[in-house]
């Protein structure tokens, strides 16, 4: 077997010798640029996207699309200022391969798009998606009409043979385990012959602000879409038939990456500023406000961006996660150096999430002396003194940048493969680093 050194590397986190004050500009939105390249992608016209995310996530989906005959140009903008990315959606073919990576994203969302296209397309990604929850994507996409080849777990790898056009109409489906399924089947429901209408019959159903955030980008091209919200039945959505434009679009930062700098200044009781925090968005970060002054700091969001300000203290927190599940190892770490203990609720599903994040928190903040323990849907961190140590990331983004955010208060801790931050956020590193001045 051979070994990537990239994962075996020890990186040490950089202890803050005091306050932080600066000023971070965090790249674009993961899930905003997935979904305007699949939005794109199924359009009648050409679309740019402004300041689109490069990440490994972000380039998979590219790759993918491109696979199935879409055209993405990587360039400067028409205007001449940031990177921007022209959409060609020129067909959708097979056969295709396409890798998922560890991509929730790519993995629920292309499969119905597949489904559209004329020829097989075949799934497949890191050993960790094949354990990722699919099935409410695929059942569905066999209700509303199209044939998939899989090894009968409902799982990848998988073949979605595309008859060039799917019929679409009423499913149901159990969502608890990824609101993903949800979003995948509205973003293509637009281009099925009856467009669709999604019942999720499950009893819990995580990450709501990411459905809304569905909602409206279909919306912002045109789509008609009822919901819950709009007046519609509790737990149903449903997509009329129809072409969807070509747009430009600017991705917003992503304020789940702005999490750890945001953590950095409550940490330190310093001061970040994140410019284009967006005054109304869907994205969950925006809880990071109302969460992190719950813990200690205070913010503003002025015209520039977000100000965040630690006071030196940091204060445990109970509280529900299941709308922002994501924030939730962002969260662990700053709990695990608060002055009073924390519970942390409603993430169950974080157990399929890029690694099993329940047990990933747990393990690597005791191995560090913490007193973390498991909850059947979440954690309780007592804080205790912490000691340095080799934080392990499991391939998982945000266990790293969690690592990272403890590294800052207790010396001596070193994150095993921060490189696997390239999920969401490449520049990670040198961003840390430049925020402390280093
Ligand atoms: O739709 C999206 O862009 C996302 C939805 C959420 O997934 P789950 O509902 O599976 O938690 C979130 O955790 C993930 O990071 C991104
Ligand atoms: C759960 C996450 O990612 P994914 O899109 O792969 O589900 C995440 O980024 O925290």
């Amino acid at each position: 077997m051979t070994v990537n050194p990239a994962h075996t590397a020890l990186w040490p986190a950089p202890h803050a010798s005091g306050a932080v004050d600066a000023t971070v500009h965090v790249p674009g939105s993961k899930s905003v640029t997935n979904r305007a390249l699949v939005l794109a992608a199924l359009a009648s016209e050409p679309g740019w996207l402004r300041r689109p995310l490069r990440s490994r996530d972000t380039l998979l989906m590219a790759a993918a699309l491109r696979a199935m005959g879409v055209g993405i140009e990587e360039g400067i903008g028409p205007d001449g200022t940031g990177e921007a990315w022209r959409v060609l959606p020129t067909g959708l073919h097979g056969p295709a391969t396409i890798d998922v990576g560890n991509a929730g994203t790519v993995m629920r969302f292309l499969p119905p798009v597949a489904a559209l296209a004329d020829g097989p397309v075949r799934f497949d990604g890191d050993p960790r998606s094949y354990e990722r929850p699919l099935h409410g994507v695929i059942d569905a996409l066999r209700v509303l009409g199209a044939r998939i080849d899989d090894d009968g777990r409902g799982a990848l790898p998988m073949t979605v043979h595309g008859g060039g056009a799917l019929d679409g109409g009423p499913v149901e489906i159990d969502a608890s385990s990824s609101s993903q399924f949800v979003s995948a089947l509205l973003l293509s429901g637009p281009r099925f012959n009856q467009g669709v209408e999604v019942r999720h019959i499950g009893s819990t159903l995580p990450s709501m602000p990411h459905i809304r955030m569905t909602v409206d980008m279909l919306r912002s091209v045109g789509a008609q879409v009822d919901t819950p919200e709009s007046g519609g039945e509790p737990n149903v959505w449903r997509v009329t038939p129809g072409a969807l434009l070509g747009r430009d679009l600017t991705v917003e930062p992503d304020l789940s990456n702005a999490q750890p700098f945001l953590a950095a200044a409550l940490v330190t009781g310093g001061r970040v500023v994140i410019p284009d925090w967006p005054v109304r968005t869907t994205q969950p970060g925006d809880r990071l406000r109302e969460i992190f002054t719950e813990m200690g700091g205070t913010c503003e969001l002025t015209e520039t961006g977000l100000e965040f300000t630690g006071s030196g203290k940091i204060h445990g927190i109970d509280v529900d996660l299941s709308e922002v599940g994501e924030l939730t190892p962002g969260i662990a770490a700053v709990a695990a150096l608060a002055d009073s203990p924390s519970t942390l609720r409603g993430v169950a599903h974080l157990r399929l999430h890029e690694t099993d994040r329940l047990a990933a928190l747990t393990k690597e903040i005791n191995e560090l002396g913490g007193d973390v323990t498991e909850t059947s849907d979440g954690l309780h961190i007592r804080p205790r003194r912490l000691h340095g140590g080799v934080f392990h990331t499991y391939d998982d983004h945000r266990m790293a940048t969690a690592g990272a955010i403890i590294g800052l208060a207790v010396d001596g801790v070193e994150i095993e493969n921060v490189a696997t931050t390239a999920k969401t956020l490449p520049d990670f590193p040198d961003l840390w680093d430049r925020m402390l001045g280093n």
